[in-house]
């Protein structure tokens, strides 16, 4: 997915020297502490940000070509998105076949199609006509995830799909997303969740600037290497301190 990515805002080094791959039918938990660089990595991926250095390849494309294609999904942070923004939640599903419908937009059955299942998966059909912003936290989450989904992306890049998101929302995107990981996509999720990663996710990546640990969640959520990342050794949520 990334080799030798580093990212600089300004003299800020966002990213220095990355490299991470995720195969398909993989959840791999991006996890980090608060200014780390996980978003920085997903918009990174998603060619929205610019490398100084290193490569990124989605599926052996380059970004821009995988967006176009479609083959990428991304759920990005709550606070990059406009909600304010008058669209309703079909439109935003919707948006996810723009690629397949050329200059017109207009949607063809197929399209129609492929959003209803996507809003059916995801739980949202009976709220496809309100407006994003009138949606919950956990609700706009899965909007995006239908998004992709009606897209056909083989590669998703959630970040940070389960914060501020209500225990039923939580519980239908993390169905959601082990489907998914057994048809053989790619997942890259952020979470803070510690807990969450042990039981969703088959490998888990740990950021601080650079990639401190990649591999199984049980050797990445050791306590030394929390303790880098972290500068204390937080507990798994759910459990009491
Ligand atoms: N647009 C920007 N301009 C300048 N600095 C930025 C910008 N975006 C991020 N940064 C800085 O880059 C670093 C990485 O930020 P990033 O948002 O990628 O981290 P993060 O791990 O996603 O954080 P969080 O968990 O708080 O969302 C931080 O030091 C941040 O302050």
């Amino acid at each position: 997915m990334v080799a030798g990515v580093t990212v600089h805002y300004g003299d800020v080094c966002a990213l220095e020297d990355v490299s991470l791959s995720v195969g398909p039918g993989r959840i791999c938990g991006l996890l980090g502490a608060n200014g780390s660089g996980k978003s920085t990595l997903f918009t990174a991926i998603m060619g929205l940000t610019a490398a100084d250095a290193g490569s990124v390849r989605i599926l052996d494309c380059d970004p821009a070509t995988a967006r176009r294609r479609g083959t990428v999904g991304y759920v990005p942070q709550s606070e990059q998105v406009d909600w304010a923004f008058p669209v309703r939640v079909i439109d935003v599903v919707m948006m996810g076949r723009y690629g397949r419908m050329g200059p017109t937009r207009r949607p063809r059955r197929a399209d129609r199609e492929a959003v209803d299942a996507a809003l059916e998966r995801t739980g949202l059909a009976d709220l496809a006509h309100r407006q994003i912003g009138a949606l919950s936290g956990g609700q706009r989450k899965r909007a995006f995830v239908a998004r992709g989904i009606a897209q056909g992306a083989r590669v998703f890049l959630l970040d940070e799909p389960f914060a501020g998101v209500d225990r039923g929302s939580e519980a239908t995107i993390i169905e959601v997303l082990a489907a998914m990981r057994d048809e053989g996509h790619t997942l890259l999720v952020s979470t803070h969740d510690l807990a969450g990663v042990g039981r969703l996710c088959d490998e888990a990546a740990l950021l601080q600037r650079r990639l401190l640990a990649h591999g199984p969640p049980g050797e990445v959520l050791a306590p030394e290497r929390l303790m880098e990342a972290f500068g204390i050794a937080p507990l798994p949520e759910g459990r009491p301190a």
